[in-house]
């Protein structure tokens, strides 16, 4: 097992990386709080693991929620807040999420908000989950008119990362995971991009020990940057690369159709693709990200069918805009990323155009 934290003084939480730690009851009796608990899933998750971890925690309560991102709704997260509430829960409860980046951000929003906050344990279960949502403390739900637009910071007590159930996630998911691991490669660590381009193919074929080098390397990025700017006032902003794009792109699609790492994945392609155009980027440097992108199995362009007009207008939305002006995350150099408004509306309007698919 693989040890690493999330340094935030007395809020100071560890995530575990390792096979089999789903089961390990000692992991949760320390991270616990002293009153009940409710493990949050969904009816994909809960046929495959929801019975090892009921083992491992004794009788807990258990809400299995229906599966997928059109239902990291406010309605759902009301729905656990209403079963904590009859279920009688204090302050002293736990709320665990199983399950992917959906359940992790919904159940921890209700446990953000539930009696003003009580405590919280994240066991990831998709690769997207393990190496990004689940560590950080981001919460919240979608809203028709944008993505995550409902939601609080709130870190979980612990992160526990059992890799052995990577072995039932569709190779689809695999690659929404790629995305986000891509990311810190390209926002910050140019040695991990050096080291994914070269085991980009034993990543996809799932070989254990890339696989967990992967999430340790992607969480020890993750958890240094949360550190260092829990609330996003400033470098945090960074692990949004591609995803002002991206979130359009979800939005636009009324949520499900693409998954949020393929999203991410294209968004990433365009943001490379700007940078270009602002003469900051080497057009080698942004076909090579490209190429890795392509490689770990994501869509480099946005769908048909989405206008630049209407992806325009989603992305004046971004919780990023301040003072009425868009901010995205571009490129300067790969492993290098800053977070800008220093771009003309053309030069914007010139991306989306220049990456729209003809219909
Ligand atoms: N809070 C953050 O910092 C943060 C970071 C990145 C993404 N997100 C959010 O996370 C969400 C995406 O997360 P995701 O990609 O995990 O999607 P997801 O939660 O929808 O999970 C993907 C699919 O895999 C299934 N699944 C989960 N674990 C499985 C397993 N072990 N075996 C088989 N199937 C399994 C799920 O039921 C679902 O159908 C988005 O809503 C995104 O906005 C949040
Ligand atoms: O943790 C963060 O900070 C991130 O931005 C991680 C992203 O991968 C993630 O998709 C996050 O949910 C985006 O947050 P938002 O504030 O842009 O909605
Ligand atoms: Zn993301």
């Amino acid at each position: 097992m693989q040890q690493l934290a999330v340094d935030l003084g007395e809020r100071t939480y560890p995530i575990y990386i390792g096979p089999g730690l789903l089961a390990q009851p000692e992991l949760y009796e320390r991270h616990r709080g002293s009153g009940q608990i409710l493990v949050v899933t969904n009816d994909c998750v809960a046929p495959l693991y929801l019975d090892r971890i009921v083992a491992a925690l004794g009788e807990p309560e258990t809400l299995v929620l229906p599966d997928g991102e059109a239902e990291k709704t406010l309605a759902r997260t009301e729905q656990v807040l209403d079963r904590l509430l009859r279920a009688g829960f204090g302050r002293d409860g736990t709320l665990v999420a199983l399950g992917g980046g959906v359940i992790g951000d919904l159940a921890g929003f209700a446990a953000a908000i539930y009696q003003r906050g009580i405590d919280f344990i994240q066991v990831p279960t998709t690769l997207l989950a393990q190496v990004d949502s689940s560590v950080g403390g981001k919460t919240g739900v979608n809203h028709p008119l944008g993505k995550n637009m409902i939601g609080a910071f709130h870190q979980p007590r612990a992160v526990i990362a059992d890799t052995d159930v990577l072995a039932t996630l569709p190779d689809r998911e695999l690659s929404a995971g790629l995305a986000e691991i891509i990311k810190y490669g390209l926002i910050r660590d140019r040695g991990f991009l050096e080291w994914l381009e070269t085991h980009m193919d034993g990543l996809r074929a799932r070989k254990p020990a890339l696989l967990t080098e992967a999430i340790a390397r992607s969480c020890r990025n993750k958890a240094e940057v949360v550190a260092a700017d829990e609330r996003e006032g400033g470098v945090r902003a960074l692990l949004n690369l591609g995803h002002t794009f991206g979130h359009a792109i979800e939005a636009g699609l009324g949520y499900g159709e693409w998954l949020h790492g393929e999203a991410v994945g294209a968004g990433m392609c365009m943001a490379a693709d700007m940078s270009v155009r602002l003469g900051w980027l080497g057009e080698d440097d942004r076909a090579r990200a490209v190429h890795l992108i392509e490689r770990a199995g994501l869509p480099t362009r946005p769908p048909r069918g989405l206008t630049p007009e209407h992806m325009r207008a989603l992305m004046a939305r971004d919780k990023k805009v301040v003072a009425g002006q868009l901010r995205l995350v571009l490129l300067r150099a790969l492993g290098e990323a800053v977070v800008t408004g220093d771009f003309s509306p053309d030069t914007l309007s010139r991306t989306l155009v220049g990456n729209a698919r003809a219909e």
